[in-house]
């Protein structure tokens, strides 16, 4: 439990570094190579605890470099002695995160079988699976939920296959990169995704030797090899705890420098920021964020899969906008059951009112569904101090900017779930003068 005293502009700078939705993937890629990789700019996050976790369970050895993992955050991984992990010891990840899935292409072409582990993640929908596993099949394996997890085996080489993915799924992609590039023959994906982390993901399979082309309109072709080597490569920042960052300054009319913030992959949420009525400078070293004092503008937005408006940017900016004149709207078009975290924002004051329909011009796939994927925010409200119990990565870190933003005090209570994406979060919020007390 946190207790958070509220009402003070968060003011200073913090770092950030590796991408969370790149460092535990890129862990996973060293599996595919025959030589070690060197992965920098890794966090201290709960993502990467498990990632190494299960790769030391499948014989990688892996070691912080020479620094310890302060300063460069670099990680030596040592393929040499892959091995299928104990069942029981891998089930004992089921539940901590959504990367587990990826280990199957590698593992399948290491070992010829994997044993996959229930996922976790944050619970913002259903988030099923099935896209993986149909490309997986595609691909040769065979496939068996079993009670634990799921359970898989190639009797040959996989083969490289057609796939056309229903939605641009980021996981989905990766499956097919992680799978494609040591398969045998051609893959073509469409209806790829595109997200800066999956092209930083191909730029380092690209290192290890993989042959893959990004064409227009969503198509990869990845054509597979025999073997791939290590790489060394340093992670792309991570964009949205740069986004969640902003809008804590945003949100608490402070001033945050955030030192290793990336300006391309960020493009989409500046303009947002700018058109709210934040303020940002991008430097040398990072990118200045700051609320200029007088009214923040209301918006309507709606997320989307790069190059649009990123749904993890959603939770955090929504509580800077509860600080917006007028009436704000956004439509959550990525997953259907993400703004459960607005329950608490309504307890300390704000006025937040949930809908069923698409309230945006982009027809969703959870239009007409039962879904309450809008949200119409009227501002400005003064928010006041209560007890919040997190509900998840990026609800958690909204909820305590919210709590700093309010005047009062709160009790902010499951704080652990925020480790899972933000590095020493505590640490950070201190030194931008936060007052917080465990
Ligand atoms: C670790 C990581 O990188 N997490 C990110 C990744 O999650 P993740 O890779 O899980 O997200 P996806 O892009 O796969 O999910 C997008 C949508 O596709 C649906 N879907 C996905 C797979 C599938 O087999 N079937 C299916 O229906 C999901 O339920 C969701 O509605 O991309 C999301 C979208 O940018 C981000 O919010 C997450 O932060
Ligand atoms: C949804 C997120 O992460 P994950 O896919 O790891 O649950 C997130 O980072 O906001």
């Amino acid at each position: 439990m946190l207790e958070v005293r509220g009402g003070n502009p968060l003011d200073g700078t913090v770092r950030v570094r590796g991408a969370k939705n790149l460092v535990p993937k890129a862990m996973v890629a060293s599996l595919l190579g025959e030589t070690p990789s060197v992965l920098r700019g890794v966090p201290q996050i709960r993502d990467v605890e498990i990632v190494t976790g299960l790769l030391e369970l499948h014989g990688v050895r892996v070691a912080s470099g020479p620094d310890g993992d302060q300063t460069d955050g670099e990680l030596h991984l040592d393929p040499a002695d892959v091995a299928s992990g104990s069942i029981v010891d891998i089930d004992a990840h089921a539940g901590s995160s959504r990367i587990p899935i990826l280990f199957c292409g590698p593992l399948l072409h290491s070992l010829g079988q994997a044993f996959i582990p229930d996922l976790g993640g944050c619970h913002i929908g259903d988030r099923p699976i099935n896209f993986h596993l149909d490309v997986l099949r595609k691909f040769g394996a065979e496939v068996d939920k079993t009670p634990g997890g799921i359970m898989l085996k190639a009797h040959s080489r996989l083969q490289g296959t057609k796939v056309e993915l229903p939605y641009p799924s980021v996981g989905a992609t990766e499956q097919v990169l992680l799978t494609a590039v040591r398969a045998e023959g051609v893959t073509e994906l469409r209806g790829a995704a595109i997200e800066p982390e999956i092209m930083d993901l191909i730029a380092l399979l690209q290192k290890m030797g993989a042959i893959i082309t990004v064409d227009t309109d969503r198509v990869v072709r990845i054509e597979g090899v025999d073997s791939l080597r290590g790489f060394i490569h340093r992670a792309l920042p991570d964009r949205n705890e740069t986004a969640s960052w902003a809008s804590a300054a945003l949100a608490t009319g402070g001033d945050i420098f955030v030192e290793g913030a990336s300006q391309p992959e960020l493009i989409t949420f500046l303009n947002v920021f700018r058109k709210i009525g934040g303020e940002f400078d991008v430097q040398e070293t990072g990118i200045r964020f700051r609320h200029p004092g007088g009214k923040l503008r209301s918006f309507a937005l709606e997320t989307d899969v790069h190059p649009g408006f990123m749904t993890d940017w959603q939770q955090p900016l929504v509580v800077a906008m509860t600080q917006a004149e007028g009436l704000s709207i956004i439509h959550e078009t990525v997953y259907e059951n993400r703004f459960g975290f607005t329950d608490a924002l309504r307890d300390m004051g704000a006025q937040i009112q949930l809908y069923r329909e698409c309230l945006g011009g982009t027809p969703c796939r959870f239009g007409r569904r039962n879904y309450q994927h809008s949200a119409v925010i009227s501002g400005p409200t003064d928010l006041k101090g209560t007890r919040i119990d997190v509900p998840d990565l990026r609800g958690g870190f909204s909820h305590l900017i919210a709590a700093l933003a309010a005047q009062g005090t709160s009790e902010v209570h499951g704080i652990e779930l925020i480790n899972r994406g933000y590095e020493n979060f505590l640490d950070k919020l201190i030194g931008l003068g936060a007052e917080v007390s465990a």
